[in-house]
């Protein structure tokens, strides 16, 4: 049994009384269910932690008690007015289809968010029902100029920046072929959008529900906006109407009872009252899938089709001339241009990456880039019945869907990636491997539904679970580390983990390859995000945060609730337990190391047997293949034990064979490759990079 310490406030009608820090965990065991705390002994253990740190330890229990070891736990991931929204702050709740209007009075405004589509977007269908529709982009600045809270990375980094640019030029091309036009603007929504709606004389607003605090406190912001600026312009109320786009399973389908969605809200079909009783959200995955599967009247909804001719743009804005710009883009910087910043200064500027020749795939946004994936991927190349033994792979372009990147900004629908693999199952049999998508697009499923739920502890060290992550000083129990460089500071660690260069080669080819790219397998996600917390002991949502700034598919709920898993204080049975061993992964998923080979190219003639351990490599081996250590490569930051078991090393012949090569060639230049060094490189170097020390 183990006593902790941590904050324990009580509370008489909102008030403060008392704050204390007190509770009892047991530490054999991360799971949640298994988890005490005795309430009852918060006074005396209060009292006692306000004179003095006390440590005791006696029949096998340990009592701990003192005041927080680190800062306070911060609370939230923005300042200012952004602080503390969460989802039950919303201003508009998403409507139930059956009580959505059938005909909206008056000039309505479509506001794209992350439902850059046409096809199965119920909000922009809604939008439609208005005697005139006016759809609307905004970059916003915030996102585009902001740094992470912590790291003070990029909030969006060269490669999604571009991604979105995409997104957005593909949105406007869809809606140019419906008949509208998308108008776009750099600045705030809540700037833009109140003007626009009182320049148009706008009746409705429509958008796409989100639900993580910073999506939340900007529907917000713009909502109070648009209600003063209409006021102040003496025009009539603008009626609001969020609408629930992003995920498979629709909410009013959910068996569970998820609060403040369904909080007295009448279903759209069948009578509530013979519905079985909803359930509270199961707080682990397989309780989420078995009760969606089990659900009597569970159902995916049919993704619904655009029409062919949207409802027109407002003529008045053409012919007046004040949408001229309508459509624009903010510039986009070949790479190869010199930057001339001057007096474009704050305008935002989006540098096409390079594309990077070793990528698994051509990225590229939009929803018809999306729909060729789909088809494509599912039919064409016909990757549905493998599906399930090729996803783990670090590598390929086809072994999973790639249709993340699409679903993050709202261009592909689940709905209709769902219907796809059904179509297909009908025509070519289902299989555990064709379930296995539907399955993943659950994972997603999951964590938008838990973040609703969990509000900002989602963004918070000690998440969900309320549990301590491993720290530097007091690593995971689990760790393979046997050693560390001396005077390696976690700050160190994580400088070194973000520019793939730790020393250890399967950790740094996946970092690098999410830094030149955009992405990385899930596979490889899952390795370097344990490595970072369970080896190196470094906060997990410094983390989160380089993943939030890489990513092109990103996405807040799956993002922060995929580390929070990682980290063990999230919502895995297996809590701290869950741990990738980082050799083990390696001999499993890279044996032959052609992946750690790519993207180090400096590595090529190490033999694959030495190839993932580098303490390894003696002085005759780094001449015989011309790396040195420290030079061409860095010194490993720490040294990992052998996993119990080590599959047969790639056959002697190729070893022979790379012998000979060798012997024919000279040693390859073992500068960094000229394609290394592009303009976004150089770009990404002149980052601010300056990361707190997280303990
Ligand atoms: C530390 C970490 C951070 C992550 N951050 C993100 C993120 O910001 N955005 C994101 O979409 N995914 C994230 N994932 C989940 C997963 O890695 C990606 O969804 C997947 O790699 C995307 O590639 P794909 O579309 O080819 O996946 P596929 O294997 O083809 O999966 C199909 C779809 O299922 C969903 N899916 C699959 N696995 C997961 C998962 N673990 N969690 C949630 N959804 C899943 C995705 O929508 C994906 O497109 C993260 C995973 C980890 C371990």
């Amino acid at each position: 049994m183990f006593l902790r310490a941590w904050p324990v406030q009580t509370r008489l009608g909102g008030r403060v009384l008392s704050r204390s820090w007190c509770s009892f965990t047991s530490p054999t065991v991360g799971d949640r269910s298994q988890r005490r705390r005795w309430w009852g002994w918060r006074r005396p253990v209060a009292l006692a932690a306000r004179r003095l740190s006390v440590r005791m330890e006696f029949d096998g229990l340990q009592l701990e008690a003192g005041f927080p070891r680190n800062e306070p736990e911060p609370e939230f991931r923005h300042e200012g007015e952004f602080v503390s929204t969460t989802y039950a702050d919303s201003l508009v709740k998403p409507v139930p289809r059956a009580q959505m209007p059938a005909q909206l009075d008056g000039t309505a405004l479509m506001w794209f968010r992350n439902d850059l589509r046409v096809h199965d977007n119920e909000a922009l269908l809604l939008g439609n029902r208005g005697t005139a529709l006016l759809c609307v982009y905004v970059f916003d600045e915030r996102q585009f100029y902001a740094k992470s809270r912590l790291g003070g990375y990029p909030r969006i980094g060269p490669h999604r920046a571009y991604y979105i640019r995409e997104c957005v030029e593909a949105l406007r091309d869809s809606l140019r072929a419906h008949n509208n036009e998308l108008y776009i603007e750099v600045g705030l929504p809540e700037e833009v959008i109140p003007r626009l709606a009182t320049r148009y004389g706008v009746r409705h607003l429509v958008f796409s529900k989100e639900v993580t605090c910073e999506e939340v406190a900007t529907e917000n912001a713009v909502v109070r906006a648009v209600q003063q600026a209409t006021a102040a312009a003496n025009a009539p109320p603008v009626q609001f109407h969020a609408v629930w786009t992003s995920t498979l399973v629709h909410w009013e389908d959910l068996p569970f009872h998820v609060p403040n969605l369904h909080g007295g809200q009448a279903p759209s079909h069948g009578d509530e009252a013979q519905r079985p009783a909803r359930r509270p959200l199961p707080s682990v995955f397989t309780g989420f899938r078995k009760g969606v599967e089990a659900a009597a009247d569970w159902h995916v909804r049919p993704p619904l089709k655009c029409p062919e001719r949207l409802t027109l743009f407002p003529l008045e804005a053409i012919e007046g001339g004040v949408m001229d710009w309508a459509g624009q883009l903010p510039p986009e910087y070949p790479n190869e241009a010199v930057r001339e910043w001057g007096d474009t200064q704050r305008k935002l500027l989006i540098e096409r990456p390079y594309p990077d020749p070793r990528s698994c795939f051509d990225f590229h946004g939009g929803e018809e880039q999306a729909l060729k994936r789909v088809e494509q991927w599912i039919w064409v190349k016909d990757m549905l019945p493998m599906y399930k033994q090729v996803r783990d792979d670090l590598d390929g372009g086809d072994s999973s869907s790639k249709f993340a990147t699409f679903l993050a900004h709202g261009c592909l629908s689940p709905r209709y990636a769902y219907a796809e693999v059904r179509r297909y199952e009908q025509q070519n049999g289902a299989s555990q491997s064709s379930y296995w998508l539907l399955f993943e697009l659950l994972w997603r499923d999951f964590f938008r539904y838990t973040a609703l739920v969990q509000g900002n502890r989602l963004f918070q060290k000690r998440g969900m679970q309320f549990a301590d992550p491993p720290t530097s000083s007091a690593a995971s129990s689990s760790s393979a580390v046997i050693e560390r460089q001396p005077d390696l500071t976690p700050a160190a660690a994580l400088k070194a983990w973000c520019d793939g260069s730790t020393g250890i080669p399967l950790i740094d080819a996946a970092m690098r390859e999410l830094r030149l790219t955009g992405y990385t397998s899930n596979r490889s996600r899952q390795i370097v995000a344990s490595f970072l917390v369970k080896d190196l002991g470094v906060d997990w949502r410094l983390g989160a945060e380089w993943f939030e700034a890489q990513l092109i598919d990103y996405d807040p709920c799956s993002n922060w609730g995929n580390w929070s898993y990682v980290a063990g204080v999230g919502n895995d049975p297996r809590g701290a337990y869950r741990y990738f061993h980082p050799l083990k992964q390696a001999y499993e998923h890279d044996n032959e190391g052609l992946f750690v080979k790519g993207w180090l190219p400096q590595l090529l003639w190490i033999y694959p047997q030495y190839l993932h351990t580098p303490w390894n490599w003696d002085e005759a081996m780094q001449k015989r293949v011309g790396v040195t250590l420290g030079k061409d490569y860095p010194h490993p930051i720490v040294r990992l034990r052998e996993p119990a078991h080590r599959p047969k090393p790639p056959d002697t012949p190729y070893l022979e064979q790379i012998d000979a090569d060798i012997g024919e060639q000279p040693p390859i230049d073992l500068e960094v490759p000229a394609h290394w060094v592009t303009p976004m490189n150089e770009h990404l170097r002149k980052w601010d990079f300056k990361p707190s020390e997280p303990e």
